[in-house]
């Protein structure tokens, strides 16, 4: 007898008697023609060809399978875009990284020291602020901040030691008008996606180290900056009620 997996009705043809379906894995499909409106138009073409079928044995087999793809078709996407949201995330901390050769080259030029603590305060502010707006823990959100602050100035001190023998004519961006307004948006892009995956799929997994090594790639970034910054991610979590009521107070 042959055996109608669920997971094959996607691009299947149906007649009277028999269900023909080519072994394609739905989320493969979904992967590679990252198009569900067209997945959902063959079922509606299944559906069709069901009603019109005269075995009622046969029409109930289809729609319960169809019901069912649906289904893992939903999971599957719910699962790819937490696995989305992850990457994204890891793209806004490395962007925000990669913005630090051209502070460290501007403070350079204007005989600023790197290390500005009334500017850092500002950030966690900042930072702590949204997290809450957001149901986040504060007290990870600032840990997780003062890591990447750490990391940032990291790499503006590694650069900085080697304009000295190798110095550079090239201008950077204006710390001022530029830069700082973009770390303003790229903490909020953040502290936004930490806080959809986290309600989403819960907290950061250790597995996902070496996909977040893999994104961060901004020169001057070490294996225990990346190790900093991964382990501050892991620890971020939910406000508890308890929490949200002492911060309210
Ligand atoms: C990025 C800067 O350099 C350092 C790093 C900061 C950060 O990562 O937010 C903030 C202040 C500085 O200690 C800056 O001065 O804006």
């Amino acid at each position: 007898m042959q055996q109608i997996l669920p997971i094959q009705v996607v691009n299947c043809q149906a007649d009277q008697s028999i269900l023909r379906c080519p072994t394609h894995n739905v989320k493969d499909r979904l992967a590679s023609s990252n198009n569900l409106f067209m997945v959902l138009q063959t079922f509606e073409l299944a559906l069709v060809k069901t009603r019109q079928s005269a075995n009622p044995s046969f029409r109930r087999t289809i729609v319960k399978n169809i019901m069912l793809s649906l289904f893992l078709i939903s999971i599957f996407s719910l699962q790819a875009s937490a696995e989305n949201i992850s990457k994204e995330l890891f793209k806004a901390m490395n962007e925000r990284l990669s913005y630090m050769e051209d502070v460290a080259l501007f403070k350079a030029n204007h005989h600023r020291p790197i290390e500005d603590i009334e500017r850092e305060k500002l950030v966690i502010k900042k930072a702590v602020i949204t997290a809450r707006s957001l149901g986040i823990e504060a007290t990870q959100i600032e840990n997780f901040f003062q890591a990447q602050i750490a990391v940032a100035k990291a790499i503006q001190y590694r650069y900085r030691a080697d304009l000295l023998s190798k110095p550079t004519t090239r201008k950077p961006k204006d710390l001022q008008k530029f830069v700082r307004p973009e770390l303003v948006q790229l903490g909020e892009t953040i502290i936004n996606k930490i806080a959809a995956r986290i309600k989403s799929e819960g907290q950061f997994q250790p597995t996902q180290f070496s996909e977040f090594s893999e994104i961060i790639d901004v020169k001057y970034v070490s294996q225990s900056d990346k190790r900093l910054l991964f382990d501050a991610l892991l620890k971020i979590k939910l406000q508890t009620k308890k929490s949200a009521v002492r911060s309210n107070s």
